[in-house]
């Protein structure tokens, strides 16, 4: 994955930063923000000043897992969580079983999925905010989010959490699609059409946002493209040192 955006003549990954400011969050949040809200902040709007002190109490040690469809996000996780007692919250999980749950979104959530966009934030944020709440544990695996700039401004935002780091898994196309095709998991946007829009999607939104944390030093990358063990072990590395309970 290690060639350039189009029209960019530098590899995509650690070149640039971004500056986000409060302008940025408003003008992302206010396109999906009924227009009988006053605006004036993404905590007003979210309503969530309560669950910001919860979770402030609660204070959990969070770690974003990053990369591509079909990266094997999913996979390490499980592993991690095995290993290292984390929780794993897959966003696209939770969206799913929004999906199923047949709440008012999920027509909505389904088309999105479908088109391999991405959900707005306010959906997704609560979703894991609840799913954060609900889990008597302190330390989460928040897999596949933040998926563009939006997810991430407003979850920095209305949580005021910060990740402990951000592992990127890196992955060829090729290899990813290969995975995608052979998955079997009955996912509706596991077609190839959607596939190449979710790749399209993946290097003009995601990626930004690993570079926003690159930037601040938070990024661990790993080479994905290896078998699960061997991806595994370098993984391993990574949360040892960081994991009190697993160094006993
Ligand atoms: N390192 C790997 N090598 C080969 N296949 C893999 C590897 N990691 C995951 N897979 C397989 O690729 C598919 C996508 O993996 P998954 O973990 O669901 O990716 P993601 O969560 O990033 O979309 C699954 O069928 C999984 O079993
Ligand atoms: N933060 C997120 C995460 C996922 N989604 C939606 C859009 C994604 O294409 C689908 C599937 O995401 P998921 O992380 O489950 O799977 P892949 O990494 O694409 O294999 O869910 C979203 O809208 N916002």
């Amino acid at each position: 994955m290690n060639q350039p955006i189009e029209g960019n003549e530098e590899p995509y990954i650690y070149t640039g930063t971004s500056v986000h400011t409060d302008t940025f969050i408003r003008n992302s949040l206010r396109s999906f923000i009924p227009s009988r809200f006053s605006f004036n902040s993404p905590r007003l709007f979210f309503n969530s000043k309560a669950t910001e002190s919860t979770l402030g109490q609660k204070n959990p040690k969070v770690v974003f897992v990053l990369g591509g469809p079909g990266s094997g996000k999913g996979t390490q996780c499980a592993n991690i969580v095995e290993h290292f007692g984390y929780t794993h919250l897959s966003a696209g999980d939770l969206l799913r079983a929004e999906i199923k749950s047949g709440s008012e979104n999920g027509t909505m959530i389904q088309n999105m999925i479908k088109e391999g966009k991405i959900v707005p934030s306010e959906v997704t944020i609560k979703l894991l905010e609840k799913a954060i709440l609900e889990k008597d544990n302190d330390k989460f695996l928040i897999d596949g989010f933040p998926r563009n700039e939006e997810n991430r401004a407003a979850f920095e935002e209305v949580t005021g959490i910060v990740p402990e780091f951000v592992l990127f898994f890196d992955c060829p196309e090729e290899e990813m699609e290969k995975r995608l095709l052979g998955r079997n998991q009955g996912r509706e946007d596991d077609n190839i059409d959607t596939i190449r829009k979710r790749f399209k999607v993946f290097l003009e939104s995601s990626l930004p946002v690993i570079e926003y944390y690159n930037s601040k030093d938070k990024v661990r990358k790993i080479d994905a493209a290896k078998p699960v063990g061997e991806v595994f072990e370098v993984v391993k590395a990574l949360f040892t040192p960081v994991d009190d309970k697993a160094a006993a």
